[in-house]
């Protein structure tokens, strides 16, 4: 048996192979009469990075929403971790990450980070061994230095990397993250792209990402979840083998051109 101390610091949480970190089975959502979501059928590989792509109201956050526990299934099935949306939010297994990093302004950037732990020990949420300290997360996402900061003296994208920290501060398996750099200018968007990777392969946690841009999607996500709307329904799954680690240069090349080509035609059919 591992003793605690056997794991490191910021070990990477590893899954088994072929694991899933969430499962929609026939899922559908409904606000009133409206269909937002219907029958959604998708398997989120443990481990990997999804993007999410699809016209506008398609049923995106709603997704999100519905894997975090904070919208009801009308009718399906949905799992993460193995466990009902429920046990797992209370498991902490998950942590999202919306457009504005929400931060509280009279708090410094560790405070932010150090909140989940503080309202965790409250409630007598156990806190997961050998996790990083929100010190090492604020360096991870490139802010040492600026752990005593306050939210409005650091800039949008440095707001969005706390946000980050903060969401990786319980070391959940499954990071959701809904449109985390639109507000953002496209350099800053494009020096948090590859950040985001480096943490998600040192971390080891499975990504939901919801965005509105093709070559993000595509820089990003190991598989694109391409959605169709009226009614919010699955399109198609597109698998995106591109050369790993990602670099900006890819950007460049004809494989990652190709790949925004054909998701940006598939998007005009949805
Ligand atoms: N609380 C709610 N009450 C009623 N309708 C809702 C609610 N939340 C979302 N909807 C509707 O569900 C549909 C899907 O919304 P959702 O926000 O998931 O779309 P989206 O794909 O994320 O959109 P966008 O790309 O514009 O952000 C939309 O038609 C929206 O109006």
């Amino acid at each position: 048996m591992m003793a605690a101390n056997d794991i490191a610091a910021g070990d990477p949480v590893t899954a088994p192979q072929g694991a899933l970190a969430a499962s929609l089975k026939g899922a559908s959502v409904r606000f009133g009469a409206f269909t937002a979501i219907d029958r959604l059928d998708l398997d989120i590989e443990a481990g990997s990075f999804y993007t999410i792509l699809g016209p506008s109201g398609c049923g995106k956050s709603t997704m999100l929403r519905l894997v975090s526990d904070l919208i009801p299934a009308a009718s399906g099935e949905v799992s993460v971790l193995g466990k009902t949306t429920e046990a797992a939010r209370l498991a902490r297994e998950f942590a999202f990450v919306f457009q504005d990093a929400a931060l509280l302004p009279w708090r410094s950037a560790l405070k932010n980070v150090e909140l989940p732990l503080e309202i965790g020990r409250k409630r007598g949420v156990d806190i997961p061994i050998g996790r990083r300290s929100p010190r090492e997360l604020l360096e991870l996402v490139g802010l040492k230095g600026r752990e005593e900061a306050l939210p409005h003296e650091l800039s949008g994208g440095m707001r969005q990397r706390v946000a980050i920290a903060r969401a990786l501060v319980c070391q959940p398996k499954l990071l959701l993250m809904d449109e985390p750099f639109g507000a953002l200018d496209e350099m800053t968007r494009d020096r948090l792209n590859l950040q985001l990777l480096d943490i998600w392969r040192e971390t080891g946690t499975t990504i939901l990402f919801v965005t509105h841009s093709i070559s993000e999607a595509v820089f990003l996500g190991q598989k694109v979840v391409m959605l169709q709307a009226n009614p919010g329904r699955l399109r198609e799954v597109v698998g995106i083998d591109l050369p790993e680690p990602r670099t900006t240069k890819l950007r460049d090349t004809q494989q990652f051109t190709h790949y925004c080509g054909y998701l940006r035609d598939l998007l005009e059919t949805c």
